[in-house]
């Protein structure tokens, strides 16, 4: 977890509030914005992160982290009319994950700027910030096959994510997320002014498992909690388009090295899904969204 500044905070209070906005606007209107090419709208139940098929209850607006690039049929008029805050937003969450990746390369005694000269703010990529909304649980809906979001682990280098107190006088809350640590499953609460950083599977491959990828997930509240709707933002970094993913020169010993393949690739000895080296991790990522929604929109 990471503290954030106030100068960020005030910007997530708006950003919350656009967020919400968003959500409150018609079911006809959001189903408009469709998601295609993991930007715009994901409906309630669409998007399956778990692979034993539990349905996720929550609904999500995707938008590329660029913000700028997002084509204007893409952007519901609630995001234009906040254009500037938003990229002020993206803005600043690249340049925290930016001072993320340093501190994560000198850990591995890699040159400081070794993950950050990878994602540039400007280049293409498939860094992606997503607003979710899980909404209240009605008692018709069956918890042995609904979650709010079911078990998985994030797909690029790093996540930052941002949770939503109830009110501003609450410090800290359990809000169903979930890390899986040595086979339990310990929550991650909502504290005040806190980021929760995630290491993602890309960079679990790209350090040869010096660094391992978080398994989380979100579950139903429980009782008189299950009226509370939860909204977070998740915004998912990834490198650009055109960097090539090679292991780390790092000195440290990796549990997992790289090794060759009966055809002579350069493969990952480990990892949910297989992932071959000397690409972009764009095949890799487009795998992993092709397996997680329920409908080939995505
Ligand atoms: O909303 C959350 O707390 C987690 C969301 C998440 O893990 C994801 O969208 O990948
Ligand atoms: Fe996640």
């Amino acid at each position: 977890m990471l503290k954030t500044m106030g100068f960020l905070n005030k910007l997530l209070t708006r950003f919350f509030d656009v967020s919400k906005r968003l959500f409150e606007l018609p079911l006809e209107t959001k189903e408009s914005y469709t998601v295609k090419n993991n930007v715009g709208y994901t409906p309630i139940g669409q998007e399956r992160l778990d692979k034993l098929d539990l349905i996720d209850y929550k609904e999500a607006f995707n938008f590329p982290a660029a913000v700028k690039t997002t084509s204007d049929d893409q952007l519901p008029s609630t995001i234009k009319e906040n254009m500037q805050a938003t990229e002020k937003f993206t803005r600043t969450c690249h340049d925290v994950g930016g001072q993320v990746l340093r501190s994560l390369a000198a850990a591995l005694c890699l040159d400081s700027e070794y993950f950050v000269n990878a994602h540039s703010y400007d280049k293409k990529s498939s860094s992606i910030f997503r607003l979710l909304h899980y909404p209240s649980v009605p008692d018709s809906v069956n918890s042995a096959t609904t979650i709010r979001a079911g078990s998985h682990s994030d797909y690029g280098t790093i996540t930052l994510l941002f949770q939503q107190l109830p009110s501003n006088s609450c410090e800290e809350m359990a809000s169903g997320l979930q890390v899986l640590i040595k086979g339990s499953w310990h929550d991650v609460p909502a504290k005040k002014g806190c980021i929760v950083v995630n290491i993602a599977d890309l960079l679990s491959f790209w350090t040869e498992g010096r660094l391992c990828s978080a398994v989380h997930r979100v579950i139903l509240p429980e009782d008189d909690l299950k009226s509370l709707s939860r909204y977070t933002i998740a915004f998912f970094i990834h490198p650009n388009d055109e960097y090539i993913i090679l292991p780390t020169p790092s000195p440290l010993p990796a549990p997992f090295p790289a090794k060759k393949d009966n055809d002579g690739n350069l493969v990952a000895s480990f990892g949910p899904s297989p992932f071959t080296y000397n690409q972009n991790g764009k095949e890799y990522l487009w795998r992993r969204l092709n397996s997680t929604y329920t409908s080939a929109t995505y």
